[in-house]
């Protein structure tokens, strides 16, 4: 069964005649990672928030893991569910290590296991331990975004809603954070879902998109089923900007090496740059432009295993286009 189903989930604010989301049905498994895409007003974050009941639907009906959300205490649903928003949420007058333990104390955790988990979660975003005695204006804006995520996981929710996590981050920040999320993912088999309007965000992170315009919701499949046969007009229009490097984007040289002859072995050579089987086509792209055009050594564990050149770049992208349109 599903780990999230929804049934024509339904929101008219008061005084409003149209729905701010309309009749949205869906069904999420465990340990997805769906991207919520769409415009600015779609409904987005109405959405996210009648799924930890911020907002009451005024019709439809929730299943999260099998449980009716309205069957238990709103309150209590909430402490089920990460949630991490733009703002962070942080409690400014609350050091680092009480923030983090909000959850844990309202469970009433021993001090012993709030401590341990405290100084694991501070591991786990990468933050110094020695951090836990600051408050949240002594963090950058990264940072303190580490300690909202820190924070949502404290109490190991099955679930995490992510509301433009890293919208007010400078683009370095968001990308080393978009790392971080999906090296968490990888390893905790959250189900996620991840508010944006940012496409290139969430080509990146999502296993499925869940795109929605005015309340509804036009398309919910993976990312490159969605580039290759975007529903309608919209999608193609809201995916299309610069289609391209945003295919390239979900590749990787290593997805390169292997149309090219993997394991090929090559002379020194003298270039000063180097790429890793694990950067994105893109930014190879990027690379081997900067250096003129110039092939560049592919090295992993010390080893040459290869090289990338406009031409390898250009082959895989011929190739994924056919693939794409057939
Ligand atoms: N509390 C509210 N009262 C009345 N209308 C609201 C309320 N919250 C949102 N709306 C309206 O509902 C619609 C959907 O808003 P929502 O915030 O869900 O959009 P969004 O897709 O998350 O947008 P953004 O990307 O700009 O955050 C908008 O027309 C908005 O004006």
């Amino acid at each position: 069964m599903a780990f999230i189903i929804a049934d024509r989930l339904t929101k008219t604010f008061p005084g409003e005649t149209r729905p701010a989301v309309d009749q949205v049905s869906f069904e999420i498994k465990k340990g997805e990672f769906v991207v919520l895409l769409g415009p600015s007003g779609c409904g987005k974050t109405t959405l996210l928030k009648m799924i930890n009941r911020l907002y009451e639907p005024t019709e439809g009906r929730l299943l999260i893991d099998g449980v009716d959300a309205r069957s238990m205490p709103a309150t209590e649903l909430r402490r089920r569910i990460g949630y991490v928003i733009q703002q962070t949420g942080l409690f400014p007058h609350l050091r680092i290590e009480q923030n983090i333990a909000v959850v844990p104390q309202l469970l009433k955790w021993d001090r012993a296991r709030i401590e341990a988990r405290i100084d694991e979660l501070l591991d786990l975003v990468e933050l110094p331990r020695a951090y836990r005695k600051r408050y949240p204006r002594q963090l950058s804006g990264g940072e303190q975004q580490r300690v909202g995520l820190a924070r949502a996981l404290a109490a190991d929710p099955s679930l995490m809603l992510m509301d433009e996590p890293f919208g007010a981050l400078d683009a370095i920040t968001r990308a080393r954070l978009q790392d971080e999320l999906l090296r968490i993912q990888q390893r905790l088999h959250k189900t996620i879902l991840f508010v944006t309007h940012d496409v290139d965000e969430a080509l990146r992170l999502a296993d499925r998109l869940l795109i929605m315009r005015a309340g509804h919701i036009v398309q919910f499949d993976t990312p490159l089923a969605v580039l290759a046969a975007p529903a309608d007009d919209f999608v193609r229009d809201l995916l299309s900007t610069d289609d391209v490097l945003r295919r390239l984007s979900l590749l990787t040289v290593a997805d390169a090496l292997a149309d090219n002859g993997a394991g090929k072995r090559l002379a020194e050579n003298d270039a000063q740059e180097t790429l890793q089987p694990g950067d994105t086509l893109r930014e190879a792209l990027i690379r081997v432009l900067r250096a003129g055009g110039q092939a560049l050594p592919v090295v992993a564990n010390g080893q040459n295993v290869g090289e990338i050149s406009p031409d390898t770049i250009a082959s895989v992208l011929t190739r994924t286009t056919h693939a794409l349109s057939d």
